[in-house]
């Protein structure tokens, strides 16, 4: 997989050497269900047409520059994360183009003449919700009228699990509540960070990228996973704003040595008697208005 960062305005360097392709758009923090079956239903057309599968995704969360609702600063994959997890579901093109309040302001049809006819689309594949261009006026309705005949588009209909839509909102939810054990559901696995690993004996010290999105306060069992070693432990998220390093007590003496490719999955919340009552109830309104 290439990865192309783009800022605008798009140079016409970029769209003269991009390669014919099928597009997948979106943001895709957490690269969820939701997310790979737009990544998947993409992957089937481009091989169907003998073309590249590209992905278009964002440097910076468009809350970070569109003043409406909350500001997304922490992700659930990190952009490194999740170029990984696009190469594992066979994306070739990697877009990431930076969204600036510039980038905000251009027109839906301006658009789709420079960044995705303009990169050589041949076909579109988005989500039910998927919104583009100034004032998110561009929908998947106006895509096919904005697209003038030159490339074919694709609307995934909405995933969902307990009568409501996958998102990656409702996995912030979750995670930002302790309900780390539901994720798997909506996730095809448990919550992951990926990072390194120093320490010996019972505990050691996990360091990973400061912009992951951390869960709720409190502690949890945890398992430390490399290539060659695996074990479970318990942590304590002592705060939100963290340095980027947990310490974690392994439950059994594990002989390991420091790792530098290693994952910390997070498997259920470890009850304690503040958080028990509202964690049991799964309020989340409750708890997130108690934050
Ligand atoms: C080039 C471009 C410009 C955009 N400009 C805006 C904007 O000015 N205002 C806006 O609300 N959404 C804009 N969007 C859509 C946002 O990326 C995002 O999808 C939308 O704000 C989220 O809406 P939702 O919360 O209803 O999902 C733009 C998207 C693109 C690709
Ligand atoms: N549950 C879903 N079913 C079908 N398509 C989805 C689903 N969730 C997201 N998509 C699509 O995946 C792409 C990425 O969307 P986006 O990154 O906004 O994900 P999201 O889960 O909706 O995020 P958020 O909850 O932050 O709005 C878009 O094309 C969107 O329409």
């Amino acid at each position: 997989m290439i990865t192309i960062p783009i800022k605008h305005p798009i140079t016409q360097y970029i769209q003269e050497n991009s390669q014919s392709c099928v597009m997948a758009l979106g943001f895709f923090d957490g690269v969820h269900l939701g997310h790979q079956k737009i990544i998947r239903t993409a992957k089937k057309i481009a091989k169907d047409k003998g073309l590249k599968l590209a992905a278009m995704t964002f440097a910076q969360h468009p809350s970070s520059v569109i003043p409406k609702g909350p500001t997304i600063t922490k992700f659930i994959t990190p952009l490194s994360e999740k170029a990984k997890v696009f190469e594992q579901l066979g994306v070739d093109i990697l877009y990431v183009v930076d969204f600036t309040k510039e980038l905000a302001k251009v027109p839906h049809q301006q658009f789709v003449d420079q960044y995705i006819y303009g990169l050589n689309s041949k076909h579109v594949v988005a989500g039910f919700d998927y919104k583009y261009g100034f004032k998110g006026k561009g929908d998947m309705s106006q895509l096919p009228i904005d697209s003038k005949g030159r490339f074919g588009v694709t609307t995934v209909s909405k995933l969902e699990q307990h009568e409501q839509k996958v998102s990656s909102t409702l996995l912030r939810a979750l995670i930002s509540t302790g309900r780390v054990e539901e994720i798997y559901q909506y996730l095809g696995k448990s919550y992951e960070m990926r990072g390194e690993v120093k320490g010996k004996g019972r505990t050691c010290t996990f360091s990973f990228d400061p912009s992951y999105y951390m869960p709720i306060p409190g502690h949890y069992e945890v398992t430390v996973k490399s290539n060659l070693f695996q074990a479970k432990g318990m942590c304590e998220v002592k705060s939100i704003h963290h340095p980027g390093e947990l310490t974690i007590t392994f439950f059994e003496d594990t002989l390991f040595k420091d790792f530098e490719n290693a994952t910390l999955q997070w498997n259920n919340f470890i009850a304690d008697f503040e958080m028990d009552a509202l964690h049991a109830q799964g309020d989340l309104r409750e708890l997130e208005m108690s934050m």
